[in-house]
């Protein structure tokens, strides 16, 4: 018979392996209980907003979904759960997120002056030269001198009147190369989404420093390698703002770059500034030769950066191009989203289309194009605007506001140093104030007396407040004339074989919510082609 008896030496080995064993489990024990303490003190402070559990390190940066989905989708999501003020730990930054009317005029309103800093992350380190630039800087005395320069330069009024003409011709540019495209794709098919966000960026080139970047007409001296690269740039900046880079929210791991964020901005930087840099040179040069500055253009008006150049501002060139670039990124992307948001929908809504086209043709009529002065006799087209704003804000989460002191919201309380976030796309599909929220329907502003300018918080695409977008005067005006056109000079269709029914509204991530496949569309002249070809 066997001997299944242990040794002395066995019996020892065993119970040392017990001892380590229970020595183990107890451990482990107490970490979890340990934990549960920290995460307890943590996710049962009542004073603050509800949200979904933190963990130590992390916090609740697991909510945030993967990132193929829009954090503003996600959000609306779980605002369902926690309600229209939700309170996150995101690593270790606190960030809250309003998700309805009312908490948006609290945090706009109320506490404007409390959240009317900016966090600091990667990307405003790097774009925006330090913080340096209007959308990134913090508030304080940087920001106001920043910000009047812009409104007074830029987007006051008077230069917004002064740049009609411009926003007029290249709107006409952008008829004419949808034309040609149409002529030389099959079956008129034409990638709407690229032929609009060249127009726009044109736009922002030639009031910024004079200078078309794309198409026939181009003026700029630069390589046109450069301007591709700016391009690819501009597109990329706006993914990468929108993105929630890890090193960001847990400070310890940013030399990890897990997510390749802070690679891909070092790596944009000369795509950045090989356009932006030699053009404010050339400018310095000018202005030096100048004597009492830069002469004003035949219109009136003096380009952007020669006044930055010339103003006696001191600025250095970091800081004009950080400015250059807001105007750049924030003025292209955002505007050619809106307009491409609005075909699709009106693609996937025929009979607003055709009421659209109606309206153009009892205003305006078929022998000539639509100018700015048309657009307030269009009341069906500024609801067609406004419902677009309304279900695809183009800046979903606006850009993240920081707060400077306590305050409380919604009765919660809301710590010092907190990141706060919008919900533009909540708030626009909020039932409680929408009738049928998804549904694309332009007529329920037909009678209503909501507008965008940030005084209507149910309505916010430009958001509101100290922050809020200054150039909403320059955008409106500028999606108006190039939707309007577009409608006014094609027929508009799905490319061939796909119905109107399938026709997707699938979003891009990122700071602008793009569409995430490119607009096709099959497109052939409404009016006659000399008059869209007429100068
Ligand atoms: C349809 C077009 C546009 C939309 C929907 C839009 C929307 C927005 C939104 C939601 C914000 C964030 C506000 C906040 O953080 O609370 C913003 C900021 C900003 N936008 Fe626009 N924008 C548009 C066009 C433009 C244009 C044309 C320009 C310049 C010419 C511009 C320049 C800026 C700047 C500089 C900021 C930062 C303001 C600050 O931090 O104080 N935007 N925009």
């Amino acid at each position: 018979m066997e001997d299944n008896r242990m040794g002395d030496g066995q019996v020892e080995e065993y119970s040392s392996r017990v001892m380590h064993l229970s020595a183990l489990t107890l451990c482990a024990a107490m970490a979890v209980i340990l934990l549960r303490r920290v995460m307890g003190s943590w996710n049962a402070d009542k004073t603050l907003p509800p949200g979904p559990k933190g963990w130590p390190i992390v916090g609740s940066l697991y909510s945030l979904g993967p990132r193929t989905i829009p954090a503003c989708r996600r959000f609306t999501t779980l605002a369902d759960k926690y309600g229209p003020v939700m309170f996150f730990r995101l690593g270790s930054r606190p960030t809250v997120i309003v998700s309805n009317d009312k908490m948006a005029r609290e945090l706009l309103r109320v506490h404007d002056q409390t959240f009317a800093s900016r966090p600091k992350l990667a990307t405003g380190k790097h774009f925006g030269y330090n913080y340096s630039s209007v959308v990134f800087s913090p508030s304080g005395a940087h920001f106001v001198r920043m910000k009047k320069i812009y409104t007074h330069e830029l987007l006051s009024p008077k230069k917004v009147e002064l740049l009609s003409a411009l926003r007029m011709e290249e709107a006409h540019i952008l008829l004419v190369d949808v034309l040609r495209n149409s002529g030389t794709e099959a079956n008129g098919v034409v990638n709407i989404t690229s032929l609009v966000f060249k127009a726009n960026l044109n736009l922002m080139g030639r009031i910024v420093f004079s200078k078309r970047l794309f198409g026939e007409s181009a003026t700029i001296s630069a390589p046109p390698r450069e301007v591709e690269n700016f391009k690819f740039f501009v597109k990329s900046a706006t993914k990468l703002v929108g993105l929630f880079n890890i090193g960001d929210y847990i400070p310890a791991l940013r030399w990890l770059d897990l997510q390749g964020v802070e690679g891909a901005l070092l790596q944009l930087k000369p795509h950045q500034e090989g356009l932006l840099r030699p053009i404010i040179q050339e400018y310095r040069k000018m202005s030096l030769n100048l004597e009492g500055g830069m002469k004003q253009k035949e219109d009136g008006r003096v380009d952007f950066i020669a006044a930055l150049v010339s103003n006696d501002s001191g600025l250095s060139d970091e800081n004009i191009m950080a400015v250059a670039i807001d105007v750049m990124v924030g003025g292209s992307d955002s505007t050619s989203t809106a307009v491409e948001w609005s075909i699709t929908e009106l693609l996937r809504h025929p009979d607003c289309l055709q009421a659209a086209q109606e309206e153009l043709d009892s205003v305006v009529g078929r022998d000539r194009l639509v100018e700015e002065a048309d657009c307030a006799n269009l009341p069906f087209l500024n609801c067609i605007v406004k419902e677009t704003l309304r279900l695809h804000p183009p800046s979903p989460l606006a850009i993240p506001h920081f707060s400077a002191e306590e305050c409380t919201l919604g009765g919660y309380r809301i710590p010092a140093n907190t990141t706060a976030y919008v919900n533009i796309y909540a708030i626009g599909r909020d039932a409680a104030t929408w009738e049928n929220p998804n549904r694309f329907n332009p007529t329920r502003f037909k009678d209503s007396k909501v507008n965008v300018y940030g005084h209507d918080f149910n309505l916010l695409p430009f958001s509101s407040g100290r922050r809020g977008c200054p150039g909403v005067h320059f955008a409106l005006p500028t999606y108006k004339l190039e939707l309007a056109n577009l409608l006014h000079c094609f027929k508009w269709s799905p490319p061939p074989g796909v119905d109107f029914k399938d026709i997707d509204t699938k979003e891009a991530v990122g700071v602008v919510c793009s569409r995430l496949n490119p607009l096709m569309a099959s497109v052939t002249p409404r009016i006659p082609r000399h008059v869209i070809l007429a100068k």
